[in-house]
C-alpha cells in the first residue's frame, strides 16, 4: 500500500483528493492536515467521507509527513515551497497541486506570484504533471508540479494543433470559463451566491497567472514563441471549466482536423475526442477525471475552434494529481479514476 499524506485537507482540492483516494485500492491515507480544524474528525466535517475515512485532521507535522511515501500539497500558492526541500531529503515524493513548482524561471514566478521563491534550485528538478505530455518524466519524478485548472484545459486543446504545425502560434486565443470552486473554499465576498448567481463576468483580462504556465507548456511544441490571449471568466456554477480556443490555420486547404485530434489522443485514457459536430458540456465531466474535446472549423474558414471541458477539481486538480501518483508508483494510470460524469 502507498502511504499518503495530504497537506491542506479542508480545501476543495484536498477534500476531492480524499474522495478519490478513499476508494483507491493501493492507497492508505495516513495523515490529513488542517491547522484550523486540527483534532476534528474528517468525516464529521465532510459527511460524504463517513465510512471511508477514519482520520482526524492534524497539524502539518514534518516528522509524520516524512513517514509517507507520497505527500500531496493542496495548499495556497507559496506554501509547499516552504517545506518541500526538507521533505524531499527524507525520500518522500511530492505532488504539489499549487503553482510553487510549475514555472521554470524563478523571476517569472516572482513576477506573477508576488513573492520570492525560497527554493529556486528545485524548479528544474520538478516535473510538470501533464501526463499527456510528460508521462515518462513523471514516472521518475520525486517532485511533480500539478498543472493549474485553466492551464490543463487550454493546453490539451491546443496541443494537437501545435504539434501538427498547422496553425499560426501567434494567433492563439483562449476564452475560458470556470465555476466558483476554482477560487477555493476560503470565504470571499466576490464568491458569495449573491455576487456570482445569475451573473457572468470576465476577470484578469490584463493578465492571469496561468498565462505564463500555458505559454511555457506550449512553446516547446512550436517553432516560434506562441502568442496567447487568455481571458478567464467566472460562471455561476460550482464545478467545471469550459475553454473555447481559437487558432488560425496557416493554409486554408482541406485538413482532417478531426483525424488529427483523434490520433493525438487515441491512447489517452483521460482525453475524449467527441465526434465531429459535437459540443462538450461541463456536466459530462462533473466529478470525472476527463477532458472532453471537440474540434470545429466554422463555415470551413481558416479559424479552428476547439472546445475543451474539464472538472476543475478533478482533471484540473485532484484527479490529475492521483493520475500522476499512479504513474509515479508504476500503477495502471486509471487506478481509482474510472469515474463517470454526474448528469444532471
Ligand atoms: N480549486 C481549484 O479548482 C484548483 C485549485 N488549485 C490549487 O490547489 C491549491 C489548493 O486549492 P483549494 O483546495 O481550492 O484551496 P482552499 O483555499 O480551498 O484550501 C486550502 C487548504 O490549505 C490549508 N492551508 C492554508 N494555508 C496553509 C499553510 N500555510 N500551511 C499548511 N496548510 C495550509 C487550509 O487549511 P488550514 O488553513 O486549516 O491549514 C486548507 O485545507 C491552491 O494552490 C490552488 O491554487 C489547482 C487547481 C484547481
Ligand atoms: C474561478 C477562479 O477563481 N479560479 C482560479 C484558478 C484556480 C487555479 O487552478 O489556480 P492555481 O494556479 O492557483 O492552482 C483563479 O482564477 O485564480
Amino acid at each position: 500500500m502507498i502511504k499518503v499524506g495530504i497537506v491542506g485537507g479542508t480545501g476543495y482540492t484536498g477534500v476531492e483528493l480524499l474522495r478519490l483516494l478513499a476508494t483507491h485500492p493501493d492507497v492508505r491515507v495516513q495523515m490529513v492536515t488542517s491547522r484550523g480544524e486540527a483534532g476534528v474528525k474528517v468525516a464529521d466535517m465532510f459527511p460524504n467521507l463517513r465510512g471511508f475515512v477514519d482520520l482526524a485532521f492534524t497539524e502539518p507535522n514534518p516528522e509524520q509527513l516524512a513517514n509517507c511515501d507520497i505527500v500531496f500539497f493542496a495548499t495556497p500558492n507559496g506554501t509547499a515551497m516552504q517545506s518541500v526541500p526538507d521533505l524531499l531529503k527524507t525520500g518522500v515524493r511530492v505532488i504539489d497541486l499549487a503553482a510553487d513548482f510549475r514555472l521554470k524561471n524563478p523571476v517569472t514566478w516572482e513576477q506573477w506570484y508576488k513573492v520570492k521563491h525560497v527554493c529556486p534550485e528545485l524548479l528544474n528538478d520538478a516535473v510538470y504533471g501533464l501526463p499527456e505530455v510528460n508521462r515518462t518524466a513523471i514516472a521518475a519524478a520525486r517532485l511533480v508540479a500539478n498543472p493549474g485548472c485553466y492551464a490543463t484545459a487550454v493546453q490539451l486543446g491546443f496541443i494537437p494543433l501545435l504539434e501538427a504545425g498547422i496553425v499560426d502560434p501567434k494567433s492563439l486565443i483562449a476564452d475560458a470559463k470556470s465555476g466558483v470552486s476554482g477560487a477555493g473554499r476560503k470565504a470571499e465576498v466576490g464568491m458569495l451566491m449573491g455576487e456570482t448567481g445569475e451573473s457572468f463576468k470576465a476577470y484578469g483580462v490584463a493578465g492571469h497567472r496561468h498565462l505564463p504556465e500555458i505559454v511555457q507548456g506550449l512553446n516547446p511544441l512550436s517553432h516560434v514563441p506562441v502568442q496567447l490571449t487568455f481571458v478567464p471568466h467566472l460562471l455561476p456554477m460550482i464545478r467545471g471549466i469550459h475553454a473555447t480556443l481559437y487558432a488560425t490555420l496557416y493554409e486554408n486547404n482541406v485538413l482532417d482536423l478531426q483525424h488529427i485530434f483523434e490520433q493525438r489522443y487515441k491512447d489517452e485514457p483521460f482525453v475524449d475526442v467527441l465526434p465531429a459536430g459535437f459540443h462538450p458540456e461541463t456536466r459530462s465531466v462533473r466529478g470525472a477525471n476527463m477532458c472532453r474535446i471537440a474540434v470545429h472549423r466554422p463555415q470551413g474558414g481558416n479559424v479552428v475552434v476547439v472546445l475543451a471541458v474539464i472538472d476543475n477539481l478533478v482533471k484540473g486538480a485532484a484527479g490529475q494529481a492521483v493520475q500522476n501518483m499512479n504513474i509515479m508508483c508504476g500503477l495502471p494510470e486509471s487506478t481509482g479514476l474510472k469515474l463517470v460524469g454526474l448528469l444532471p
